[in-house]
């Protein structure tokens, strides 16, 4: 069953792009990933299925249900936390978290103090006295409190530093194997490689690819650095598939798609002093692979 369904969505602001004509789709129980640079369209897309700003055309359901429509019925089984999280600085943490909570019918008190030890968060300290990554953590419990079955977070890690997005990881994944769908936007493709099941990559509004996690990394990128004793130029590599060709003084490295036996026969011919081969991140192949085949 899809928990989301996205049909032909098209937002503009004015005459300012927004996005336009994005189809995916997320599977119940996956963790999906949306991934693409700043302004691509990701928070668009979100915040038009959230029903917080309204499509210039296309659709979208969630649960089966018009977005729209549905939307007061949506939002109980939603845990969203934005790209940027406003408060009301003079509340203390447990007061906000309280008052969000009151929004569903059941008692979260001791959710949200499970939460809020495992992410450290001081529920005493007023909104004010907290740092910009405390601030994140109210966000992150606020959007868990209730047990959601579907979470929607909008580049959620900024401003957590790495101890912390290790924990907050750990804690996405827990809420997933008890049954949560959740949806992962960010501009950080390590981070979606690491939790993602599958990824819907966005540019200047439009969908590029939707993909299996393993099958973007299954695809036969190699990362080749060799060291050479004489210099080497690219037209030495003329074979297809040869990508970010780069040399810096005896190390010559670029990015390869294709039969690896083509480049190891041109290694042959040269007189080597290292070579190394690897996995590129996946980082490394959208930006020179996925951009280009737009
Ligand atoms: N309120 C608005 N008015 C006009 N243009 C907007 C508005 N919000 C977004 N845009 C434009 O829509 C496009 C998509 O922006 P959006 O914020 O959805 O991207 P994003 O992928 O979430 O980027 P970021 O990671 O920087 O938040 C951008 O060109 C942006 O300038």
């Amino acid at each position: 069953m899809n928990v989301i369904e996205i049909n032909n969505l098209t937002k503009t602001y004015g005459k300012a792009r927004g996005i336009s004509n994005v189809n995916f789709n997320v599977e119940e129980g996956e963790i999906f990933g949306f991934i693409g640079p700043n302004g691509s369209g990701k928070s668009t897309t979100i915040r038009t299925i959230l029903s917080l700003i309204f499509p210039t055309s296309g659709s979208a359901k969630i649960f089966g249900k018009d977005c729209i429509e549905f939307a007061p019925e949506i939002a109980k089984e939603i845990g969203y936390l934005p790209s940027e999280v406003f408060y009301y600085d003079n509340m203390k943490v447990m007061d906000l978290l309280k008052y969000s909570a009151s929004f569903y019918k059941k008692d979260c008190t001791k959710r949200i103090i499970e939460l809020a030890e495992i992410m450290d968060l001081d529920l005493t300290k007023k909104i004010d006295d907290l740092s910009l990554g405390n601030k994140k953590k109210v966000g992150i419990v606020q959007g868990l409190l209730h047990d959601p079955k579907l979470i929607i977070l909008d580049e959620p890690t900024s401003g957590l530093d790495p101890l912390m997005q290790h924990k907050f990881f750990d804690l996405l994944e827990e809420e997933n194997k008890k049954g949560a769908t959740i949806l992962f936007s960010s501009h950080i493709l390590s981070e979606v490689q690491r939790l993602c099941d599958r990824v819907a990559i966005i540019k200047d509004g439009k969908i590029i690819k939707v993909e299996k996690i393993s099958t973007l990394k299954d695809n036969n990128f190699k990362r080749f650095k060799i060291q050479t004793t004489s210099t080497v130029n690219k037209d030495f590599f003329n074979i297809d598939g040869i990508n970010d060709f780069d040399v810096k003084g005896d190390i010559c490295s670029f990015l390869f798609r294709g039969n690896i036996n083509d480049v190891m026969k041109k290694i042959a011919g040269i007189d080597i002093a290292n070579l190394w081969i690897g996995e590129p991140d996946l980082e490394e192949i959208f930006m020179h692979y996925y951009e280009k085949e737009d």
